[in-house]
């Protein structure tokens, strides 16, 4: 015998096969406490999926600074060339549930936890440097779009084309997402951004504006829809497959960390709204300044609690790093830790994989699952301010404090800010002929069931952004119709 098996409570076990009845015929007895035991565990077993991107895949790693970056900011993970932070890394597809299929033409989220001396800082960004849509009050929106109809149980192409042609913003983030890059390999063959502005603080307490780009190490590879249509078909689990695997053999991968800093004043004269999550920021206005490498080598032991009990949160910043006024951003600090409440319990941040490596000392008083007690550093400091030689506040980590103007209202962004030209720039400059090529024919596979009328409200769209972006989705839908028409 190895070891005994036990109750939850510790005692052993005389029995795991066979239920307790009356007789062997007989029904079975309510005091069978080990019977009833297991089933109500197994009763409990699922805990509710993210609300978005419960499929995913993650690792743990190292973060290591290879460029010095102190004069923008006095964050402990950037304070030394040379420095190692252990961190944990969880790779997403936004609309499909826990169980859907891995190459799927989905944004890519790339969340990061960095267990710094002083707190978690977490990025939780995409593999996509701008997102949908720049005010927060259309999230909800937006995700119903991507997820199942209420009456169909289906996705809709219908509902994500009525969105996004009746919200222009989209249109860029649209672009990427059907562009080849809307399709990696692999979470290993894509880039990672921060997308959103956050801020950056040094010991003077000058602040900069500050944008994340992770890029990989390995190469940006992507699929065609067929070619993913042909590895659905043998494997929906091609990318854990991939990250699990290629981490289990030894094959560790990697991403350079660069980041683009913006001055505070500039925030001022830039001709596009540096905080609007629509827009990136010209590389030739603020270039690429590389600062570290991030590298995953350790897989978790337990998939359950360390990688779908792991919780990242915008709201997770530690000194020297800050938020930005970005919208979008502002909400997130709060909808997430929410969501993990909700998700995983009021204590969530104390399950292991969430628990800082640095010391956490607040007053926050029982609760459920509270397994620690009170983290005041004293007996009877169950209060602030207290004389019982409770933790107090540290003054020294104070961020520079941020002047900001204008009336309350509900600003009508969407009529006065320009949509049309940063996707141009991606269609007519940056896109080679044949990614343009497999561009329409994305849109047009996209648009397959959609009105007339919903086709022809986003075509107005993309003639604003590009005339010849406009004639290719439509010969690209011509095509398909010929193609659709000729199987019937
Ligand atoms: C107002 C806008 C947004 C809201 C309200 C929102 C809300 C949420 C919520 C509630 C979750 C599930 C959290 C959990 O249960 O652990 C989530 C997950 C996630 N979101 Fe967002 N989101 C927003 C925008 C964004 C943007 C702009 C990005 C990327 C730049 C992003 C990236 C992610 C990622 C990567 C995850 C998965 C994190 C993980 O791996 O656990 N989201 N989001």
């Amino acid at each position: 015998m190895t070891q005994r098996l036990t109750t939850t409570a510790g005692a052993p076990v005389a029995n795991n096969q066979n239920s307790e009845t009356a007789g062997p015929r007989g029904p079975v007895l309510m005091q069978d406490y080990h019977l009833m035991e297991k089933l109500a565990h197994q009763n409990r077993e699922r805990i509710p999926e993210r609300v978005v991107h419960a499929k995913g895949w993650g690792a743990f790693g190292t973060f290591t600074v290879t460029h010095d970056i102190t004069r923008f900011t006095r964050a402990a993970i950037f304070g030394a060339v040379g420095k190692q932070t252990d961190m944990l890394a969880r790779f997403s597809t936004v609309a499909g549930e826990a169980g859907a299929a891995d190459h799927e033409r989905d944004v890519r989220g790339f969340a990061l936890k960095f267990y710094t001396e002083e707190g978690n800082w977490d990025l939780v960004g995409n593999n996509t440097p701008v997102f949908f849509i720049r005010d927060p009050l259309k999230f909800p929106d937006f995700i119903h779009t991507q997820k199942r109809h209420p009456r169909s149980n289906l996705r809709s192409n219908t509902a994500a084309w009525d969105f996004w042609s009746l919200v222009p913003e989209s249109l860029h983030q649209v672009s990427i997402l059907m562009s080849d890059r809307g399709l990696p390999i692999s979470p290993m063959h894509m880039n990672g951004y921060g997308s959103h502005t956050y801020s950056f603080w040094n010991r003077d307490g000058e602040r900069f504006w500050v944008k994340f780009h992770f890029k990989t190490q390995q190469g940006v590879k992507t699929v065609t829809n067929d070619e993913a249509a042909t590895i659905v078909g043998q494997t929906r689990e091609g990318y854990q497959e991939a990250l699990f695997g290629g981490i289990e053999a030894g094959n560790f991968p990697r991403w350079t960390l660069f980041v683009q800093v913006m001055p505070e004043a500039d925030a001022d004269s830039t001709p596009y709204d540096p905080f609007d999550l629509t827009k990136v920021w010209p590389h030739s206005d603020y270039p690429l300044i590389e600062v570290g490498v991030m590298e995953l080598n350790r897989n978790a032991d337990n998939y359950f609690t360390q990688i779908e009990q792991a919780a990242f949160s915008p709201s997770n910043k530690v000194p020297g790093i800050g938020y930005s006024p970005d919208k979008m951003l502002q909400a997130r600090v709060f909808s997430y830790a929410d969501a993990h409440r909700y998700r995983l319990g009021t204590h969530y941040e104390a399950l292991p994989v969430n628990q800082p490596k640095c010391p956490v000392h607040h007053y926050h008083a029982a609760g459920n699952m509270n397994f620690i007690g009170l983290r005041s550093g004293a007996g009877d400091a169950y209060y602030e301010p207290n004389s019982m030689g409770g933790v107090g506040e540290d003054p020294t980590v104070a961020e520079p404090p941020l002047a900001l103007s204008g009336m309350a209202a509900r600003q009508p962004h969407q009529q006065q800010i320009d949509d049309y030209t940063q996707p141009r720039a991606l269609h007519d400059e940056v896109l080679s002929e044949a990614e343009r090529g497999r561009l329409y024919g994305n849109i047009a596979a996209s648009m397959d069931g959609v009105p007339a009328g919903i086709i022809d409200r986003a075509l107005m769209h993309f003639e604003r952004i590009s005339p010849a972006y406009a004639a290719g989705i439509r010969a690209a839908l011509l095509a398909r119709s010929g193609l659709v028409a000729a199987a019937e």
